[in-house]
C-alpha cells in the first residue's frame, strides 16, 4: 500500500488486544478473523466527545487493525445511547493549556488522517447524534448508515468557531461545494432524513437494522480484492490528504492562536453555558 498512508510513525500504544478483542477505557474492538470485519464501539460517556486521550485511542486502533493481516474492513459505531459522537471535548479548547491544546490538535489531525486514508473499508453506523467532530468522523468513513431522528452536521459556527479546511474538505468531498458552503455559513445541523437526501449519508435504517446494515454492506466492500480498493480509496482521497500533511504545522499554530483570542473564550463558555442551561430545562 502507499507508503505515504504507511510511513507515519505509531502512536503511545494505550489499547490492549486480548485474542480478537481490543479493550480501552473509551473503546471496545472485535475482530471476526473469519469475515475479516472489525467493529469498533465508542463509550467513553457521557457523549464521546473527543479530548486528546480518545483522540490517540482510536487512532492507535486503527494503526492496530492496519497491522492485522486478516483485518480487511472497520465498522464504528458507539456504545453510547443516542449519541454517536458529540464532537471535539469543548474542554479541551476552553479555557486551554498551550502545551495540551497543541497537541489536543495534532491528534485530531493525526485521528483524521489515519482514519481518512486507512487502506482499511469503513463504515460509519451512526447510531445517535453526530455534530461536528462526529460528523467529521462520519464523512471519513467509506459509507454511512444512520439511524433516524439524529441530527449530523458541522455545526461549527454555533460554537462561534470555525471548521477547519481539512473538515471543509471531507465535507465538500461528500455533498459538493454549495451545500458546504450553506451548511458550514449556517452551522448546519441536517436531520437524518435532509442527510440522507443531501448525500450525507448514504443509506438509512432503523437502530434495530443498523448493525445488520453495516455488516451487509462491509460484506460487498471486502469481497473485492484488497489492494485495488484500497488503491481505489487512495486515488479519491490522497489530495485531500496531501493539503493537511504539507500544513500540519502551521495548521496547528493556526488553532492555537484561534483558539487563544477572548472572543473566541467568549463565545465557547457562552456555547457551554447554554449546555448546561438547555440540560437543567
Ligand atoms: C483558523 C482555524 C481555526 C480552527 C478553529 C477551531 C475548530 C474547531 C472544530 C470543532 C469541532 C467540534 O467538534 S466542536 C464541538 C461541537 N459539538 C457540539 O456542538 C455538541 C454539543 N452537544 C450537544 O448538542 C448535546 O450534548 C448532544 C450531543 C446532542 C447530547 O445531548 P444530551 O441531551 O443527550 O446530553 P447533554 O445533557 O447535552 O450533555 C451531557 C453532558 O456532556 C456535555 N457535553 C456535550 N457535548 C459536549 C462536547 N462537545 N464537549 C464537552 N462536553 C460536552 C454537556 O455539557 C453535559 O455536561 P454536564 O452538564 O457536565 O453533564
Amino acid at each position: 500500500m502507499a507508503s505515504s498512508i504507511l510511513r507515519r510513525f505509531i502512536p503511545r500504544k494505550t489499547t490492549w488486544m486480548y485474542g480478537q478483542r481490543m479493550m480501552s477505557s473509551t473503546i471496545d474492538v472485535s475482530v471476526d478473523e473469519q469475515t475479516g470485519i472489525a467493529l469498533m464501539k465508542m463509550k467513553r460517556k457521557p457523549v464521546n466527545s473527543l479530548n486528546l486521550e480518545f483522540l490517540q485511542d482510536i487512532r492507535n486502533t486503527i494503526v492496530t487493525l492496519e497491522q492485522n493481516k486478516k483485518c480487511k474492513g472497520l465498522i464504528l459505531t458507539s456504545d453510547v445511547p443516542k449519541i454517536f459522537s458529540a464532537g471535539i471535548d469543548i474542554l479541551e479548547m476552553y479555557q486551554p493549556n498551550e502545551e495540551r491544546l497543541h497537541n489536543f490538535w495534532r491528534a485530531l489531525q493525526d485521528m483524521w488522517l489515519q482514519l481518512y486514508m486507512t487502506p482499511l473499508a469503513t463504515i460509519a453506523a451512526i447510531n445517535g447524534h453526530s455534530p461536528a467532530g462526529g460528523c467529521l468522523i462520519s464523512i471519513s468513513c467509506d459509507y454511512r448508515i444512520m439511524a433516524p431522528n439524529y441530527t449530523i452536521g458541522l455545526n461549527e459556527t454555533l460554537l462561534g468557531i470555525v471548521a477547519p479546511f481539512w473538515f471543509k474538505d471531507a465535507m465538500c468531498n461528500t455533498v459538493g461545494y454549495r451545500e458546504t458552503e450553506i451548511a458550514l455559513a449556517l452551522g448546519k445541523l441536517y436531520s437524518t432524513d435532509e442527510a440522507l437526501q443531501k448525500g450525507l449519508v448514504d443509506e438509512v435504517v432503523t437502530s434495530e437494522q443498523i448493525m445488520e446494515a453495516a455488516q451487509r454492506k462491509m460484506l460487498e466492500y471486502v469481497k473485492i480484492p484488497n489492494m485495488a480498493r484500497a488503491m481505489s480509496k487512495q486515488l479519491m482521497r490522497q489530495e485531500t490528504a496531501d493539503k493537511l500533511c504539507s500544513t500540519q504545522d502551521s495548521d496547528v499554530q493556526n488553532f492555537v492562536n484561534f483558539c487563544l483570542q477572548d472572543k473566541v473564550q467568549q463565545s465557547l463558555g457562552f456555547y457551554l453555558e447554554q449546555l448546561k442551561k438547555r440540560k437543567s430545562k
